[in-house]
């Protein structure tokens, strides 16, 4: 097995709890190289849990987490910063910043000595504004950004780390209408692109956006959960026993669109 068939992230056995609350019981989970997998549930169901377990920022309840076959909690921090990287939900600034200095933060894991940035520790920095579309505010201060553009700053800091593996929680969440699309391509051109050595892993809620750029998705349920090809799993059906909302599917002829029937959905209080 090379690095191009070899599972980048394999969860064997993975139950995750909060508190006395089990989130995910048992699950055998692989991501391989070039996949590009959203993880879809409910409020609450634990996707952010689940993605801060697989990061090794949390211990699981039971089982393992392997990158590239190697247990995570026995990998050097500096080493699996370059493995793995986390976009999470919201980022907290205690201190005034530019955006550029925020940014250039993402090549700790590739920095030895002082820790001076270099001059293509800047530039990587700067092309990564200019993907996330933030170029022009490198010299902002992060504390006064509006949160869909902080939350761009924090992905263009994920993609200076460049770790393989990419996890990013609800990574268009702050984001307009076309911003989440700049979101999606970026992550679905960085699964794909060459040498087809890395992978995506992103918490989601845009059911339809996840259809148009997906490749497989990880669909999380009470006690259950689904996974497999997108087309596999994005069943309404499926989609109902996890949302518990029946869905209606619209085909335009280039993708399918999930929309959730109002008169299904319990409102009352
Ligand atoms: N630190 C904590 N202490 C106690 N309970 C917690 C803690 N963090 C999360 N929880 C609970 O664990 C459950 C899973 O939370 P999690 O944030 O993983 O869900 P989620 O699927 O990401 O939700 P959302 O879609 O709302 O972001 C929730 O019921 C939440 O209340």
């Amino acid at each position: 097995m090379n690095e191009f068939s070899a599972p980048l992230l394999a969860a064997e056995q993975l139950s995750v709890s909060v508190e006395q609350r089990i989130l995910c019981k048992r699950l055998d989970w692989q991501v391989m190289p070039s996949q590009f997998w959203c993880v879809l549930g409910r409020n609450g169901i634990g996707k952010t849990t689940l993605l801060h377990t697989l990061a090794g920022l949390a211990l699981p309840g039971e089982g393992r987490v392997a990158i590239q076959g190697k247990r995570i909690d026995r990998i050097q921090p500096q080493q699996l910063a370059r493995l793995r990287g986390l976009l999470a939900q919201q980022q907290a600034d205690a201190f005034s910043s530019s955006v550029l200095a925020a940014v250039i933060a993402g090549r700790h894991p590739y920095q030895f000595g002082f820790g001076w940035d270099r001059e293509e520790d800047r530039a990587q920095a700067m092309q990564a504004l200019q993907r996330v579309r933030m170029a022009s505010f490198s010299e902002h201060d992060v504390m006064r950004l509006s949160g869909g553009e902080r939350q761009r700053v924090a992905l263009a800091t994920l993609l200076t780390q460049d770790p393989l593996l990419l996890m990013l929680d609800e990574p268009t969440a702050h984001q307009d209408a076309a911003a989440q699309i700049v979101v999606m391509e970026l992550l679905r051109k960085i699964a794909n692109g060459l040498p087809r050595k890395k992978a995506v892993i992103a918490a989601c809620h845009d059911i339809n956006l996840v259809a148009r750029y997906a490749s497989h998705v990880l669909l999380l349920g009470d006690g259950q959960t689904w996974q497999g090809s997108a087309d596999k799993v994005l069943q309404p059906q499926l989609l109902q026993a996890a949302f518990g909302c029946a869905f209606e599917v619209v085909d335009n002829g280039r993708q399918r669109m999930f929309m959730p029937l109002a008169d299904t959905v319990s409102v009352s209080g």
